[in-house]
């Protein structure tokens, strides 16, 4: 039994067992979840967590799992990390919220100088800041039909942005995000998505005649003097981990600028050194006129940003961006610390590391079984995608018991894609070599139970 008092690096950097997954206080916990929350809050390993930190979860009946999810590409730099608390508890002493709005505060304009600064491209650039990754797709999108007076938005087959309405609009997949939730916002067009692994005359014809299908949908079917926004994940997120054929994302950005259209970049999953550069953008040079960030941004703690070129951002008249809470200043605080604790532990490196030993071991994996179909991702944002034996049909059933697998061995992993067949990984970036050798091992060990 761990004797550690708080969570964080300090917590023993092990995996262990001492009950069955999840354990009797869980499952005690879980039936008291039953009857208080609504079963539509999904929960993919019923274990409740009391501290966390490095690259493990401590549970409430001492058991200590392997992450693999960082809460959905969230603790980044690990939970609870020392630079993060450190910041945060000093700033809940002194205020905990003003209301930027009302009376600002400078640890927010502080967040804004470094995204600004840090964000791909050497233009003037304004940041404002929100809660959660939904609302600034939300915020981007008004930003740029405010800028070009423009109402369509194009996004593409797979991607995910959201569950508030407008999002759910731009998001692909229809269960469980937007069945029966509809009506749905207007002026929202999908383009087909360069996705290598399906592409229907092979990886090597995908990028070209991915941006030809999606540039002839907007001119015929939009009019691109008609198109704000194009809106896309550089690497897909909850739509399986599809990073789009290499020289797909510049020909679209291309297509944007010869237009006028506003080129967003959601990297609501991909930012924050998660993909072995500081944003997924850099790894074909693109550069977004609007970035929106969330996720890894704050270590947890609940923020979002949407920075991009200051004449589109400057455009929006006297109060028309805000809300109560954006850019609280726990979360600026946070995100301080996040940023200081990705540059002094060398995190993108890290990642990039990460990625290197994941995807070696993966296509390890490819080789030795058939139900790996693909293997994709960069950094420590990587996936398998599980095929029936013999060909790409999805195989849900086998990423869903390989899942069950790792959970009951105490390795938490996510699924994800389309067609639910996607195994994705999303270690803390500060994961030792060693929890991340033996949680590919508990993998290998599933997936030959499956195969
Ligand atoms: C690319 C991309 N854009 C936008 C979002 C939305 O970010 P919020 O902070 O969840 O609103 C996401 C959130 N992805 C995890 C969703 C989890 C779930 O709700 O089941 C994303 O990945």
């Amino acid at each position: 039994m761990s004797t550690a008092t708080h969570g964080g690096p300090g917590l023993p950097q092990e995996r262990r067992l001492v009950t069955e997954i999840p354990g009797p206080k869980s499952r005690e916990l879980f039936s008291r979840k039953q009857s208080a929350v609504p079963s539509g809050v999904g929960t993919t390993l019923p274990v409740f967590i009391t501290q966390a930190g490095g690259g493990v979860v401590v549970d409430v009946d001492g058991n200590s799992l392997i992450d693999f999810g960082s809460g959905i590409a969230v603790t980044s730099v690990g939970n609870a990390a020392p630079r993060v608390v450190e910041r945060v508890q000093k700033q809940v002493a002194d205020f905990t919220h003003t209301c930027f709005m009302v009376t600002p505060y400078e640890s927010y304009v502080a967040v804004c100088e470094k995204l600004n600064a840090l964000t791909p491209g050497d233009h003037e650039k304004r940041t404002f800041l929100v809660n959660s990754g939904a609302e600034a797709v939300e915020n981007a999108v008004k930003v740029a039909r405010n800028a070009t007076g423009r109402q369509a938005v194009v996004v593409f087959d797979h991607g995910y942005h959201g569950r508030t309405l407008l999002t759910m609009t731009l998001t692909a997949k229809n269960m469980p995000y937007k069945h029966r939730f509809g009506p749905f916002a207007p002026e929202v067009y999908r383009a087909p998505l360069a996705y290598p692994f399906r592409w229907p005359t092979g990886p090597e014809n995908c990028a070209d005649e991915a941006a030809a299908q999606a540039i002839d949908m907007i001119n015929k079917q939009i009019g691109a003097e008609n198109v704000a926004a194009v809106v896309i994940e550089p690497i897909q997120g909850e739509g399986g981990f599809i990073e789009p054929a290499p020289g797909f994302l510049p020909k679209i950005v291309e297509f944007c600028k010869a237009n006028g259209i506003v080129f967003i970049a959601d990297e609501v999953q991909t930012g924050f050194a998660r993909t072995g550069h500081l944003f997924a953008c850099e790894h074909e040079g693109i550069v977004p006129d609007i970035i929106v960030t969330a996720k890894g941004i704050a270590g947890g703690l609940p923020l979002a940003a949407v920075t991009g070129r200051a004449e589109l951002l400057d455009a929006v008249h006297g109060g028309g961006l805000g809300g109560t809470y954006g850019g609280n200043p726990l979360a600026c605080e946070a995100a301080l610390g996040v940023l200081e604790t990705i540059e002094e532990e060398k995190l993108v490196e890290r990642a990039a590391h990460i990625g290197e030993v994941m995807l070696s071991r993966l296509n390890a994996f490819k080789e030795r079984f058939e139900i790996v179909g693909d293997v994709r991702g960069r950094g420590a944002m990587v996936a398998i995608e599980l095929v029936l034996p013999g060909g790409k049909e999805p195989n849900a059933a086998a990423t869903a018991e390989i899942a069950r697998r790792c959970h009951a061995e105490g390795l938490l992993v996510l699924t994800a894609g389309t067609y639910g067949n996607v195994l994705r990984f999303l270690p803390p970036l500060v994961i030792s070599d060693e929890l991340l050798e033996e949680g590919l091992s508990i993998l290998e060990k599933a997936i030959a139970a499956v195969a």
